[in-house]
C-alpha cells in the first residue's frame, strides 16, 4: 500500500464488506453443525488451543481475512517490527519488547546495535539484587532485612506486573519461593492508596521500587516523594539509600531525585510502557517477591509466542488468528465491545492489563500518516473471572447486545479441590460453566471465541500476555495505525499540569480560576471553596495503620 492510502480502500476490505451481508444471514447454531468449519477453525501451539469456532464467521471469511492481512503487508510488517525498524515512527522509535524476553545467544538489533546483551546484563543484575536482598545480605539501614516491597508505578508500570502477581500468588511453587515476603503496588495519586500501602508496615523494613519510563509521571513522582519521606522521617534521610531503588529509561531523573544509579534497573525507549512487564518494570518487583528462577520461566514462555508470532504461518498463528477475528468482529460486524473471561480466580488481573495494552495502542482515529480514519479502530475491553461475571454483566451478553468474548479455560487448577461426597471436583464446578457458556451465547444469539489453556500453571500468564500483545499489534497493522504511541493521554497529562497550577495559584494566591470553560471553572471554584479549610499536612502526617 502507499504510505496514505487507507486499508478500507484495499478490494479485500471492500470484499468482506460485501461479505458482512452473506454472514449476518447466517445463524451461528447452523455454523456450528459444520463439523469440517469447526475442525479447521481449531489452533494449538505449545500447550495453547485455540477454538474459534463460535466466531460468527464461515472458512471463506477467514480466507477474505488473510487476503486483507495481505493487502496490510501484515507479514512484512511483523517482520519490520522483529528487525528493529522505527515502525513508532510518530515517536521515531523501534518496538522491541519481544528482545526482553528473547534468549541469551539472540541478536535482535535496533539502530544498528544488537540490543540483547543489554537486556541480559540488566537481567543478570536484577538476578543479583533480588537475591541479595531475598538471602538477607542487603539489609536496610538499621540492619534488618527487607521482606516487604512497594512498588510504586501507573499504567504500564504497574498493570501487568500486578497481573503476573495475582496470577502467581497461589501458584504452589511461586507461594513457597514467597514465604514471608509482601508485594504492593502503590499506582493512585490518591492519598488513601499510600495510606492503604503502608498499612501495618515499617519502613525498616520495607524497600520501595519506583517504577516510571519516564521518570516524570506526576502520581509516580509524588507518591515516590511521599514514600521517600515515610522512610527518611523514621529512619533519616540516608536510609533512603538502602530502601529505595528505581526502574526506568531515565536514569539522569533516577540520581536527580536521590537514588543511586547503582541502584537503579534500566530500560530502553523501544519498550512501550503496555509491554514493559517483561523489563526490570515486571522482573524485579517480581524477582523480589519469588525469585528470579520463577520470572526467567515466565521470560521463556513468553519467548515461545514470540517465535510463533514471528515464524507460524497465518493459518496456525494464535495472534494473527486472534488479531483479523478482532479486526472482522470491529470493523465488519460492528461489534464495539470485546469480553475477556478467564475462568480462572488467579488471571483476575489479566482483562485490566489487557484494557491497557488493547485500548492504548488501538484507540486511535488517525492511520499512522495522520490521515482520518473512515472507520473505528479500536475495541472496548472488559472483563471479570467467570464464574463471576455470570452473576453479573453476562444477561447483557445473552440478551441485550452481540459481544464477542474470550473465554479461557485452564486444564489444571493451581489450588485443586474435591470435596467427599461431591459429584465433581471444585475445578471441575468452575469448567462446567466454561464449557456451559460459550454454547448458551452460540446457540442464544452471540459471536464469540473460545480459547482455551492447556498448560502448567505457572506457564500460564505469559504466553496469554504474549499472545495477546501481538494480537493488538495484528489488528493496528492491518487498520493501518500506530499502536504504539498515546497522544490523546499525553493531552490529558498538559491539562492537568493548567488545573495543577490553577489550584497553587489559587491556593496560595486567592488568584480566581481563569482559562477554563464555563462548566470546568465552576467546578474548579466549587472545589478550592469547599476543601479551603482543608489543612496542608506534610506526607509523614499520613495515617500510620
Ligand atoms: O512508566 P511511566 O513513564 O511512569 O508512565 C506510566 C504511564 O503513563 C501514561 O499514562 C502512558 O500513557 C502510559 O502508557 C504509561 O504506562
Amino acid at each position: 500500500m502507499a504510505s496514505t492510502s487507507l486499508i478500507c480502500d484495499t478490494q479485500p476490505w471492500k470484499d468482506l464488506k460485501a461479505h458482512t451481508e452473506d454472514i449476518k444471514k447466517t445463524h451461528l447454531r447452523d455454523l456450528m453443525n459444520d463439523k469440517e468449519r469447526c475442525e479447521s477453525m481449531m489452533v494449538e501451539f505449545d500447550g495453547m488451543f485455540l477454538d474459534y469456532s463460535r466466531q460468527c464467521a464461515t472458512l471463506e471469511t477467514i480466507d477474505k481475512l488473510y487476503k486483507l492481512a495481505e493487502a496490510a503487508s501484515l507479514k512484512q510488517q511483523i517482520n519490520r517490527m522483529y528487525s528493529g525498524e522505527h515502525i513508532n515512527s510518530t515517536e521515531n522509535r523501534s518496538v522491541l519488547h519481544v528482545a526482553l524476553r528473547a534468549p541469551r545467544d539472540a541478536v535482535i538489533n535496533s539502530d544498528g546495535k544488537n540490543v540483547v546483551p543489554d537486556v541480559w546484563n540488566v537481567l543478570d543484575k536484577i538476578k543479583d539484587f533480588s537475591e541479595k536482598v531475598r538471602n538477607g545480605s542487603w539489609v536496610g539501614a538499621t540492619g534488618k532485612p527487607l521482606k516487604d516491597v512497594i512498588a510504586i508505578g501507573i499504567g504500564g508500570s504497574f498493570l501487568g506486573p500486578l497481573f503476573v502477581h495475582a496470577a502467581l500468588q497461589t501458584d504452589p511453587e511461586a507461594v513457597e519461593f514467597a514465604k514471608g515476603r509482601q508485594l504492593r503496588f502503590l499506582a493512585n495519586v490518591d492519598p488513601i492508596d499510600v495510606a492503604r500501602n503502608i498499612a501495618g508496615l515499617n519502613p525498616e523494613t520495607t524497600l520501595v521500587v519506583v517504577v516510571s519510563k519516564t521518570f516524570t509521571t506526576a502520581e509516580t513522582m509524588l507518591n515516590a516523594r511521599t514514600l521517600r519521606e515515610w522512610i527518611s522521617s523514621a529512619l533519616g534521610p540516608s536510609a533512603v539509600a538502602k530502601h529505595m531503588v528505581a526502574v526506568s529509561t531515565n536514569l539522569t531523573l533516577v540520581e536527580k531525585f536521590g537514588i543511586d544509579p547503582n541502584n537503579a534497573f534500566a530500560f530502553w525507549d523501544w519498550v512501550g510502557g503496555r509491554y514493559s512487564v517483561c523489563s526490570a518494570v515486571g522482573v524485579l518487583p517480581l524477582s523480589l517477591q519469588y525469585g528470579f528462577s520463577i520470572v526467567e520461566k515466565f521470560l521463556k514462555g513468553a519467548s515461545s509466542i514470540d517465535e510463533h508470532f514471528r515464524s507460524a504461518p497465518f493459518e496456525k498463528n494464535i495472534p494473527v488468528l486472534l488479531g483479523l477475528l478482532s479486526v472482522w468482529n470491529v470493523s465488519f460486524l460492528g461489534y464495539p465491545a470485546r469480553a475477556i473471561l478467564p475462568y480462572s480466580q488467579a488471571l483476575e488481573k489479566f482483562a485490566p492489563h489487557i484494557q491497557q495494552v488493547s485500548m492504548e495502542s488501538n484507540g486511535k482515529g488517525v492511520s499512522i500518516d495522520g490521515v482520518p480514519l473512515p472507520y473505528e479502530a479500536g475495541e472496548i475491553d472488559f472483563g471479570e473471572p467467570g464464574t463471576n461475571g455470570q452473576h453479573s454483566f453476562y444477561q447483557l451478553i445473552h440478551q441485550g447486545r452481540v459481544i464477542p468474548c474470550d473465554f479461557i479455560g485452564i486444564v489444571k487448577s493451581q489450588q485443586p479441590v474435591y470435596l467427599k461426597g461431591e459429584v465433581v471436583s471444585n475445578h471441575d464446578e468452575l469448567m462446567s460453566n466454561f464449557f456451559a457458556q460459550p454454547d448458551a451465547l452460540a446457540y442464544g444469539k452471540t459471536a464469540e471465541q473460545l480459547l482455551k489453556e492447556n498448560v502448567s500453571q505457572h506457564l500460564i500468564p505469559h504466553k496469554l500476555l504474549a499472545s495477546y500483545e501481538h494480537r493488538v499489534t495484528v489488528e493496528g497493522f492491518v487498520w493501518g495505525i500506530n499502536s504504539f504511541d498515546q497522544w490523546g493521554v499525553e493531552l490529558g497529562k498538559s491539562l492537568a499540569t493548567q488545573v495543577r497550577k490553577q489550584l497553587n495559584a489559587s491556593r496560595t494566591k486567592s488568584e480566581p480560576v481563569e482559562g477554563f470553560n464555563f462548566s470546568t471553572t465552576t467546578l474548579l471554584t466549587r472545589y478550592l471553596q469547599a476543601s479551603s479549610d482543608i489543612p496542608a499536612e506534610p506526607p509523614t502526617l499520613l495515617p500510620r495503620i
